[in-house]
């Protein structure tokens, strides 16, 4: 578990982390979000150890980084993926890493055959695809068979394939009961990886909750109905006093869950084309809860914010 309390990070005028406090339980995939310059690289860098707190304090299983006696059997970590000796072979750069941190050389085979890299072991990592590179990165991070899990952007610029293969991953991380704590720009990935979400913006908490909980507070759900029969539905959802948006051929209708409506429709004798729950998005949630929180506006997210603020979430 990853424990911060009051973190704070000044850097001159900068506040870049601001009385920052959250939780990364274990056994699950945490995700951790925030518009750019939010304070996420500050924060896992606070973690590991890399950056001195100016207020507050974070601990892995109750110690900081620095009182760790071995802290890579503790806790691994992608930063970087390109933090590599590029003339350097995948072994040779983990047999350094294992050597220097006093890890068993038979090691570098396991992690190898764990993400995949075995056949081009010996090839320099200089070469590797960034595929390769991260692979090679999260090999390095399990090294010690860490407890806990850092990963900074770790599908940035990956295919469809590496990305599909990393969100496979650390759900197995996670099964195996470890910490794994992910920061991430791309929300339809989160939305499908992360089990829990922290979300920050401007260094402050915005929440904490599972992803499921974040999406559902800050969306509205509503129930797109399809009927050949829309205007005496219509009609008779009127009556019933609920809150209706016309689309032309479907009604899309809040305060009334889909059993209910259902219900309504028999009563009223009309035909159900369709009766399907419509959620909302990780990326509008979001939006609608880091709105304010966003060092640089740009005309898009200032369009889409006023848009999901005046028209309600459209989906
Ligand atoms: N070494 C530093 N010196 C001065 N300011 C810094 C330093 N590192 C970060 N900052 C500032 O602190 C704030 C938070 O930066 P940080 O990189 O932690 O955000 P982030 O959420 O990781 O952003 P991104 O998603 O763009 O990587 C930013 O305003 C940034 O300019």
């Amino acid at each position: 578990m990853i424990e911060a309390v009051g973190l704070t990070k000044r850097y001159g005028k900068t506040v870049a982390v601001d009385n920052l406090s959250f939780t990364v339980p274990t056994g699950r995939v945490t995700g951790f979000l925030g518009p750019n310059g939010a304070g996420k690289s500050t924060t896992m860098r606070m973690i590991l150890g890399l950056d001195t707190p100016t207020g507050g304090s974070v601990h892995i299983g109750g110690k900081s980084y620095r009182d760790l006696k071995n802290p890579l059997r503790t806790v691994g970590a992608l930063l970087d993926a390109k933090w590599v000796h590029p003339n350097r072979s995948a072994r040779a750069h983990l047999a350094w890493m294992a050597k220097s941190n006093r890890i068993a050389a038979k090691r570098v085979d396991e992690v190898l055959d764990i993400v995949g890299l075995t056949a081009v072991a010996g090839k320099n990592a200089g070469g590797f695809s960034l595929g390769m590179s991260q692979r090679l990165g999260i090999a390095g991070a399990l090294l010690g068979d860490p407890q806990v899990l850092l990963f900074d952007e770790p599908v940035n610029g990956l295919d469809p394939e590496g990305i599909l293969w990393i969100r496979k991953f650390m759900h197995r991380l996670a099964d195996e009961g470890r910490t794994v704590f992910v920061s991430s720009h791309l929300l339809s990935e989160m939305a499908l990886t992360a089990q829990e979400l922290v979300v920050i913006g401007r260094g402050k908490l915005i929440s904490q909750s599972s992803t499921e909980d974040f999406v559902a507070q800050a969306t509205e759900n509503t129930v797109l109905v399809r009927s050949p029969q829309l205007a005496d539905l219509r009609a008779a959802l009127g009556r019933a006093g609920v809150s209706i948006r016309d689309e032309g051929d479907s009604l899309v209708v809040s305060g009334m869950d889909i059993a209910e409506i259902g219900e309504l429709a028999a009563r009223s004798g009309a035909v159900l084309h369709e009766l399907s729950p419509q959620r909302g998005s990780l990326e509008e949630a979001f939006m609608r809860l880091t709105g304010d929180s966003v060092e640089y506006h740009t005309d898009i997210a200032d369009e889409a914010a006023a848009l999901l603020s005046t028209e309600g979430v459209k989906r």
